[in-house]
Parts: structure tokens; sequence; C-alpha cells
């Protein structure tokens, strides 16, 4: 069996934000058992203290893995996001300390798909406002305002696997669905995509946003985007909530232009469930406000857990980096019983691979295999080779200029 340089039962293991339970039953399985579960997300201070001897840390979307945080993760070697987002993480800072990030790309998509459809069906019925005065006692029977999904127009900001899942759905239930994607997207079904969101947004009945949290997204819907938006017209976010400007969401909502909303997402969110939630939201009836559970459903979290441990296993395992969101890709086959496997990461720089293949030559150590893939100004290459002791040739390798990680599996 493989050995790692750095033995399984030594490798610490952090799983943050009630990541599901199946993650760290699939970590333990493999034979690592030193893992710290935490259901919380950790304040800046408790995180720079747990990553200080973290080797390979679980989050979700809520922990800022950015600047000085990062500033004191010598030991980390791979992050995993239990979750599809990832802007809760600086990857090229990740990337040029020689960290991969892996996550879920599509394992709660029907989740969120699935939520946003049950919102625009209750948000065009009137549900939200009936229910809130049901609860206070109120008995509200009236068809105003109150519209089958049949017919109307569904507008979806970001065409991707969430939005061309909404589609479907939408379709399924007798929408008609237009687009906008800054990419060029195949339209499913009878979608159609349009040049740009101005043009979108005067032509739906609900606007559902699925792009994900980047520059150009930023307060992608404020004032101006709400005006074009036709009255009595509806909004979802559960995408980042950092893309819709909450201020003027009020003013539009109070304006009575919008006549509701379903926000998923927040410009800043409770940092657990013990904490309180506070948003100028609150006050509207006709607001349906979850507290960022687009994702969060059995199957979903399930098959996060599962997919993102075992991406992060097999990197420790082995060194795979498949599917790693800001890595060089490289797939490794299993070691060799008389082989070790020695990984680097280095800056990608000219003369790096000549100076890397020297130290093996100056060691007479042979080179059974190698494998290499760069991404950006990173290299990563491995190199599988007959050697009785790994010690001298990581000292020389480490001494390499440019050298950001050495690891060693035999
Ligand atoms: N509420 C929740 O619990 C969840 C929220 N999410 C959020 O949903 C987002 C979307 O997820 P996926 O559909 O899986 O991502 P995706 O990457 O498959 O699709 C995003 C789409 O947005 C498009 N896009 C990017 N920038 C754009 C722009 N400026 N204008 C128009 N289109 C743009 C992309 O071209 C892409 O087609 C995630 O990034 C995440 O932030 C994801 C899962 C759960
Ligand atoms: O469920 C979570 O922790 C976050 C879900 C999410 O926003 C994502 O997958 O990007």
């Amino acid at each position: 069996m493989t050995k790692l340089s750095l033995s399984k039962e030594k490798i610490k293991v952090v799983l943050l934000e009630g990541v599901h339970p199946d993650a760290e039953k699939l970590f333990r399985k493999d034979g690592y058992d030193n893992i710290h579960v935490y259901n919380s997300t950790p304040n800046d201070d408790e995180l720079q203290n747990i990553l200080a001897d973290t080797h390979i840390l679980g989050i979700r979307s809520r922990t800022q893995l950015k600047g000085q945080n990062l500033d004191t993760c010598e030991k980390l070697m791979a992050v995993g996001t239990f979750c599809i987002g990832t802007n809760q993480v600086d990857l090229d800072q990740c990337k040029s300390q020689g960290i991969p990030v892996f996550n879920a790309p599509f394992s709660n998509t029907r989740s969120v798909a699935e939520l946003v459809m049950a919102e625009i069906i209750l948000l065009l019925r009137g549900i939200p406002e009936k229910n809130a005065k049901a609860h206070r006692g109120q008995w509200f029977k009236s068809a105003l305002n109150s519209n089958e999904t049949r017919g109307k127009t569904l507008g979806i900001v970001g065409f991707g696997h969430i939005g061309s899942q909404l589609c479907i759905l939408a379709e399924a239930m007798g929408m008609k669905v237009k687009y906008y994607d800054i990419e060029n997207k195949l339209p499913l079904g009878n979608s159609e995509a349009v040049g740009s969101l101005e043009e979108l947004l005067p032509q739906v009945d609900v606007l559902s946003l699925h792009v994900p949290d980047t520059e150009l997204t930023q307060e992608m819907i404020g004032a101006k985007e709400l005006a074009l938006l036709p009255k009595g017209s509806f909004l979802v976010n559960a995408a980042r909530g950092q893309i819709v400007v909450i201020d003027d969401l009020v003013k539009s909502l109070k304006m009575g232009h919008l006549n509701g909303a379903a926000i998923d997402v927040f410009p800043t969110e409770p940092a657990s469930n013990n904490d309180p939630f506070e948003s100028p939201l609150l006050a509207f009836d006709n607001v349906i406000l979850t507290p960022h559970i687009g994702g969060s459903t059995q199957e979903a979290q399930v098959n996060i857990a599962n997919e993102v441990a075992d991406k992060l296993i097999k990197y420790s395992n082995n060194g795979s980096t498949s599917s790693a969101v800001n890595f060089p890709e490289v797939s490794l086959p299993a070691l060799h019983a008389d082989l070790t496997r020695v990984m680097h990461i280095h800056e990608n720089k000219p003369g790096m691979l000549e100076r890397i293949n020297h130290a093996f030559s100056s060691q007479s150590i042979n080179i059974a295999a190698m494998y290499l893939q760069t991404s950006g100004d990173v290299g990563y290459v491995i190199m599988d080779v007959n050697c009785e002791s790994s010690d001298s040739i990581v000292k020389q390798l480490n001494d390499i200029d440019g050298t950001i990680r050495v690891r060693v599996l035999h």
C-alpha cells in the first residue's frame, strides 16, 4: 500500500460549516483519523489559528479564505469547497502557494433549480403575502395578482448548470424562457437567447439570477435594472448576495414596482444558525426569505460530501488534481509498488524542468515515469522514480529557486 510522506494519522483534516458527515466517514474509511469537524464558520482569528496546523481544509460558502487568512497556512495542502461557488476563496493566491482547490460543480444544481421553480410558482400566486397574513390570523382570499405560470416569461441571467436546469423545469410548467449569458450558450427546448441584460429585463414576468460572484456581476441588479423590469414583475436571487443592491430592491418593493421577490443569498450572512439575521427585506410580506439553502437538500449534501472528499483523498493519496478549479490538472495512475512518487509544484518559468531533471540525474536516480502540467504561472510535475530514500532528493528539489512545494509518496 502507498505510504504518504506524512502518514494519514498525522494529516490534519478540518471540516467547517457543517459539511455533511459522509465526508468525515469517507476520510475515516480511507485511514485518516485526525479529523476535526465544526458546524459553524470561524471568524478570521479562529480561522488563522485553525489554519496554522491544518493540512486539508473543507469549507462551504461562508469561510473567507483570502488575504491574511492564507498567510498562516504553511501546512495547508488542499482545500475543498463543499459547494459550487468558489468566490469565498482567493484561487490565485492558493495556486501560488501550491494549494489546489476542489469543488462540487453540479452536485446541488438540481436542488437550487427546484427551489427556484417552487418560488416562482409561489410568487406568481401571491402566496408569501397570503401565508404571512394567515400566520397573523388574517383571511386574505383573493384572486387579485394571482396567476398561473403557464404562458408567463421567465428571464434567466446566467445559463449555466443551474440556469439551464431551471429552464427545463420552467418550460415543463408552460413558461416561456428567455436568457442572457455572457457566453454563447446553446438554447435548450424553446428557450431564446437575448443579446444583453437591458434587452432581457423589459420582457420578463420573473427574473432569476444564476451567475457567479465576479467583478462583472457585483451589483449587476440595481436601481436602473430594477426600473427596466415591468411593473408587477418578480425577482429571484439564489446566486450570490452581492449581485443585487438590496437598498434599491427595497425601494422598488416600497414603490410597488416589483410585486415580490425571493432571496436566498445576502451581502452579509450570519456565521451560524445561532446568530441573528438582519435585512431591510424582513419588512416585506411579499418577499420569500430563505437562509442560503438553495443547495441544502439531503441529496445534494450527500453527493457533495462524497464528491469533494473523494477529490481531496485522491490528491492526498496519489497526487491527482483532476477537476481542481485553480490548478494544473493531472490524473495519475496508482503508484507501482517498487517506486517512489515525487511531486513538485513550482513557479512556471524557463529552465525549471532542466533543474528538476538535473537534481535527479545528479543523484543517479532513475525516472520511471514523468507527468507534467502547467496552468498560468504554476507548474506541477510528478516523477515516479527508483530510489531507496527520498530525503536528499527532496532537499535538493526544495533548494531549486522557484520551488513552491515538494511531496513524496512511497
Ligand atoms: N443558493 C445556493 O445555495 C447556491 C448558489 N449557487 C450560486 O449559483 C451560481 C451559478 O451556479 P452554476 O449554474 O452551477 O454556475 P455555472 O458556472 O454553471 O453557470 C454560470 C453562468 O453564468 C454565466 N455568466 C458569468 N458571468 C456572467 C455575466 N457577467 N453576465 C451573464 N452571464 C454570466 C456563465 O457564462 C455561466 O453560463 C454559483 O456561482 C453560485 O454562486 C450555486 C449553488 C447553490
Ligand atoms: O450550501 C452551501 O453551503 C452553499 C451553497 C452554494 O451557495 C454553492 O454551492 O455555491
